[in-house]
């Protein structure tokens, strides 16, 4: 599991290690790290011109000393100061200069940038707050002008580092390298996407971190650990079966989708209520297919409703009133009543992309896609229910708190019409084969962007092309 932890859990870690090391010690291991990820990146130090761009704060302690490594081996080092020499890390100039790198003032930092073969950004990391400042923009443009290398210290300037919000300029890394734990900004778009890839530095940190993060990534070996397998004494229904209502008259394809996921997902036996009826039997015969509503449609454990459902409010309404897990999906989200939602006893899991997200919120989907941590949150307190925000990185949130799943196996080729019924197929497959609402849909959502990537392999693939390679995903998974 990767897990990320906020700026006050990691200032309060911080402050506990650093009681027990002599004074300086964690920024000499933070700036070791930083300096050989620098020299990687670099292949050959000796001659190589790299340029630090130092803020007041530690960042820029850590990119000073890391610096000063570099210059011993040869590199020529300029610091870029953006405070005056006697507001920036003191140890660190200090440490820069005996090893012949060379300070200059922050408005000739721009000819430095345009001139370097590695940028490292060390205006502002934990500390920041609100976009870079005015002084510091010239030099994030500069540094996307240049053709250097752009590694970021801790974070990449500019982003917000508890939100993965980024709120004015930020600085384009090619690299983060970061201290102790990953902070949430490395991992929730649109901050991860300022990162580029993350290396993270073991400071000692994790001993007094606390076991609760707050957000959490699964790998491989987690969702290997939750996958349902079936056993010797398992039949169809030990194996769990999942009802799907979806699809109208207008929207059959919608309905195909779902039960084309939802056959992937583990559930012994898929159950289709709904108009779509005939085109899903065409596609898939092993599909128990009723012509009756959800109620009475015959025992299922996991219901999803609302792919392609158009105005069909009755079908959201009974699903609701059943006491099993239920995924509510697409137009679903918007037919399905909120107290009724909240009454509910048995979990239900809401599975918007961004625009759902938002007319639910009564914002702009602009607002969802800038704070997705916040809005996925705030969703899944409103209707005291499991939320899966879609999107470039997909968020799992509880109601009531706890670590948000983070999911980041996707690729842009699954933004494509059709997808989101796969997913909510797959993970409606997942909950009546026994999985929690937040691991069901953090493992549909794992599975599901590793089938797009399979299905796409670099050239575009269609949602039923996304659905046919989720067996390959979770092969891989296991394997
Ligand atoms: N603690 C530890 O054990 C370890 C910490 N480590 C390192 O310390 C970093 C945290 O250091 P920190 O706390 O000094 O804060 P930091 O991120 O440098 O920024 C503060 C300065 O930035 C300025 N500033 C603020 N906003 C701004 C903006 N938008 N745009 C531009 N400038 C802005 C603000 O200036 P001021 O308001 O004073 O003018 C303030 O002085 C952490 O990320 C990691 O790299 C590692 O060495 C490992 C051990
Ligand atoms: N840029 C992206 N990177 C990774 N995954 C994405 C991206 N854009 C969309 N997705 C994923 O594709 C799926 C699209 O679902 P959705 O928007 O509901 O589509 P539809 O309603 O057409 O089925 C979601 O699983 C979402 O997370
Ligand atoms: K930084």
């Amino acid at each position: 599991m990767r897990t990320a932890y906020s700026v006050q859990t990691v200032r309060s870690a911080e402050r506990a290690l650093m009681a027990r090391l002599p004074e300086g010690a964690l920024m000499q291991r933070a700036a070791a790290g930083l300096a050989a990820a620098c020299a990687e990146l670099l292949g050959r130090v000796y001659g190589r011109r790299v340029v630090l761009l130092v803020g007041s704060g530690d960042n820029g302690g850590d990119a000073l000393y890391a610096g000063a490594r570099l210059a011993r081996r040869g590199a020529g080092v300029t610091a870029v100061l953006l405070a005056s020499p006697e507001k920036t890390h003191a140890g660190g100039l200090a440490a820069l200069v005996a090893a012949g790198g060379r300070p200059v003032a922050g408005d000739r930092g721009a000819d430095a940038v345009a001139r370097a073969d590695l940028v490292v950004d060390g205006i502002v990391g934990i500390g920041g707050r609100g976009g870079l400042r005015a002084d510091a923009v010239p030099l994030a443009d500069a540094v996307e002008r240049a053709r250097a290398a752009v590694v970021a210290v801790d974070l990449p300037s500019g982003v917000e580092a508890g939100s993965g919000e980024v709120r004015g300029r930020a600085v384009r890394a090619d690299l983060t390298v970061t201290f102790g734990t990953h902070k949430p900004a490395l991992l929730v778009d649109p901050a991860r996407e300022y990162a580029g890839s993350v290396r993270l530095v073991d400071i000692g940190l994790r001993p007094k971190l606390p076991a609760e993060p707050e957000l959490e990534a699964l790998q491989h070996t987690d969702v290997a650990a939750l996958l349902p397998r079936p056993g010797a004494a398992s039949d169809k229904y030990r194996r769990g079966v999942v009802g799907i209502a979806a699809g109208s008259a207008r929207y059959p394809g919608a309905a195909v989708l779902a039960v084309s996921g939802a056959l992937r997902g583990g559930a012994g036996a898929v159950r289709y209520v709904g108009p779509a009826g005939d085109a899903v039997l065409a596609r898939f015969p092993e599909t128990l297919v009723s012509d009756r509503g959800p109620k009475e449609a015959g025992r299922v454990q996991a219901w999803v409703v609302g792919p392609g459902a158009g105005d069909d409010a009755s079908a959201v309404g009974e699903v609701l009133g059943q006491d099993v897990p239920v995924l509510i999906d697409a137009d679903g989200l918007r037919l399905a009543d909120r107290a009724a939602v909240r009454a509910r006893t048995a979990p239900t899991l809401l599975t918007p992309h961004a625009g759902e997200a938002a007319a639910l919120l009564g914002v702009a989907r602009e607002e969802v896609e800038a704070a997705r941590l916040a809005s996925a949150r705030e969703l899944a307190d409103r209707y005291g229910a499991t939320v899966l925000l879609k999107g470039s990185t997909t968020l799992v949130a509880d109601p009531g708190g706890g670590p948000v799943r983070v999911n980041a196996t996707g690729t842009g080729w699954l933004a494509t019409a059709g997808s989101g019924d796969v997913l909510s197929g797959l993970a409606g497959s997942l909950l009546a084969s026994g999985l929690t609402a937040r691991d069901a849909g953090s493992v549909a959502a794992y599975l599901h962007g590793l089938a797009g990537r399979y299905a796409a392999d670099g050239a575009p693939a269609g949602a039923h092309d996304v659905a046919a390679a989720i067996p390959d995903a979770w092969r891989d998974v296991l394997s």
